[in-house]
């Protein structure tokens, strides 16, 4: 395909590798972070494709310093967060269409442990926009021999697998970490999937969504890596370690703690039952102790496993 001009926003870890992706593709890549040389308008000018691997907490401050600078008519905003806007619930493609409602969005989400793709690991993910044609254009432009790249039309389902998996997989440390056995983890990733898919459907995700790579494929991949800083955080809790000494010493963003919160207050508000979430949440805020989380978890009134 022909060289295209990409705006990267944030240097993190996946910002990085998508970097990297796009580059080895042959395309012009410039990277933006907050604390880099180069000028938000510089890396913007004439970009084709912005893409958005910020943290959740930087995502609306940077939307609303890219709407005050020129963009192409055609850009496209690729977004690449996981997680939940904490004072609206947005999820980061919703705060980006909100701030340009005339250009595409595309969800770039999926099993992609950032590390794993720097050391050019094989690995695949999704593109998903209610513009195929943005969605395509993304899949060309990111799409190699060792990065598979499949388009989807359901944006809002991509987006939340990619962001919901992050609180299971903060269960799945803590099972590991407790040496709970494989039995353990598969229930509780199987019950965490049937939870993610009950709020994602209230959000209007299609239930099919969450059975594909930025649904089922991002949650093993999460819930069975040490690479993984959300697993990472439920893993030093069972370890005894407190949430402010892992966070300090994590590299990177764990998204899940964040939208753990955001998650249960909509669950609470809209009456959604989410038993693993609320347990994490607990843990987080210090109520329970890991094992009285796993307690509490297989002491819920026996049930059905499915409404039908
Ligand atoms: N690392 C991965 O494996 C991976 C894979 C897929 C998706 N993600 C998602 O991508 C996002 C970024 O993850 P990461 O691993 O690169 O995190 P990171 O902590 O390595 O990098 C975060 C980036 O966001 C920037 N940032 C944070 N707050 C900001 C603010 N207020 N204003 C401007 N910039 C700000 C930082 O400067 C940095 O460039 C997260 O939502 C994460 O869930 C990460
Ligand atoms: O390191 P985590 O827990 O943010 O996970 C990274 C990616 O989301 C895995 O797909």
């Amino acid at each position: 395909m022909q060289e295209t001009t990409i705006a990267i926003l944030g240097a993190g870890a996946w910002g990085a590798s998508l970097a990297n992706l796009a580059a080895a593709n042959g395309h012009a890549v410039r990277v933006w972070s907050r604390r880099g040389p180069s000028t938000l308008e510089a890396v913007l000018e004439d970009a084709q494709i912005v893409v958005s691997a910020i943290s959740m907490k930087g995502v609306r401050d940077v939307a609303s310093q890219v709407q005050s600078l020129p963009l192409l008519k055609e850009t496209i905003f690729v977004t690449a967060t996981k997680g939940l806007d904490p004072q609206t619930t947005s999820t980061p493609s919703q705060i980006w269409q909100t701030a340009f409602p005339n250009h595409p969005v595309v969800v770039l989400s999926g099993p992609n442990l950032s590390e794993e793709i720097q050391q050019s690991l094989p690995a695949a993910t999704v593109v998903a926009s209610s513009v195929a044609i943005a969605a395509e254009l993304t899949q060309l432009v990111f799409s190699s021999h060792r990065f598979r790249v499949y388009t989807n039309p359901d944006p809002v389902g991509v987006e939340l697998g990619g962001t919901l998996k992050n609180v299971i997989a903060i269960a799945a440390g803590v099972c590991d970490g407790l040496q709970l056995g494989t039995n353990a983890k598969a229930a509780l990733v199987t019950r965490g999937l049937t939870e993610i898919i009950r709020i994602g459907n209230f959000w209007g995700a299609k239930t099919e969504t969450f059975y594909g790579l930025s649904g089922l494929g991002d949650l093993l991949a999460t819930c069975n890596s040490p690479l993984s800083r959300n697993y990472q955080v439920g893993y030093q809790m069972a370890g005894g370690k407190t949430l402010t000494a892992i966070l300090f010493n994590l590299p990177g963003t764990a998204e899940g703690v964040n939208t753990c919160q955001v998650l249960m207050r909509l669950a609470k508000q809209q009456n959604i039952t989410m038993p693993i979430t609320e347990q994490v949440y607990r843990l987080l805020q210090g109520e329970v102790t890991p094992r009285q989380a796993l307690d509490e978890l297989m002491l819920r009134d026996i049930k059905p496993e499915y409404n039908y």
